[in-house]
């Protein structure tokens, strides 16, 4: 049996286990080990191929993971970067482009009007909601710094960040509308 630290988790990495092992082409691929021999695993991948890694690049894979994935990282059972990638994904081909680590709202670009996302319902049901009260949502963003903003009575800033085409114009915009929406109600809600 072999103990592999990150961050504070100890795993196990033993023979059967479901793992995660870098790939030059697509990042991270999964597989289950069937061998360890020293500090090597060797690793078999669904399509057959064997992988040979050192134990510190392989990651264990949570097998029990919800099919749809989650909205926030912290319910990962590991917090690692495959398994942020592989949460990110399967959230992404359910068009759902938001998630949360911590207070920070993760956004991919979707490349395709969804338009459902940003409806009068959608508005109308952020309004007023507490952060993380409902799925991840650049209007929950928009309605906490609402929020705080008229109860701390003070200016208030959101940092929008990411690599240029990733969807920054498009957030902000979506901020502005519904700031405007918001800021065109009683603040007497708030
Ligand atoms: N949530 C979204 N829904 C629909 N389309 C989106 C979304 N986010 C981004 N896009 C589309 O992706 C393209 C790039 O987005 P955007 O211009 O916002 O990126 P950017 O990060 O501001 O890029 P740059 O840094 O180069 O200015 C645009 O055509 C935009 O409409």
């Amino acid at each position: 049996m072999n103990c592999v630290s990150r961050l504070s988790t100890t795993v196990n990495i033993i023979v059967g286990s479901h793992v995660w092992v870098d790939d030059p082409n697509k990042a991270w691929i999964d597989g289950q080990v069937i061998k360890i021999t020293g500090q090597e695993a060797e690793i078999e991948t669904p399509d057959l191929k064997k992988v040979v890694s050192k134990l510190l690049n392989v990651y264990p894979k949570d097998t029990e993971a919800p099919a749809g994935g989650v909205d926030h990282m912290t319910k990962l059972s590991y917090l690692h970067e495959p398994g942020v990638l592989q949460n990110l994904r399967i959230r992404y081909e359910l068009n759902e482009i938001y998630n949360y680590t911590g207070n920070i709202l993760i956004a991919i670009n979707p490349f395709q009007k969804l338009t459902h996302l940003y409806d009068g319902h959608m508005k109308e049901e952020y309004k007023g909601a507490s952060f993380r009260e409902l799925s991840p949502h650049v209007f929950a963003v928009a309605n906490a710094f609402y929020r705080a903003m008229i109860k701390e009575g003070k200016s208030n800033s959101i940092l929008v960040s990411g690599e240029s085409g990733t969807g920054k114009t498009k957030t902000t915009t979506m901020l502005m509308q519904y700031l405007a929406y918001l800021g065109g109600r009683n603040s007497e809600s708030y």
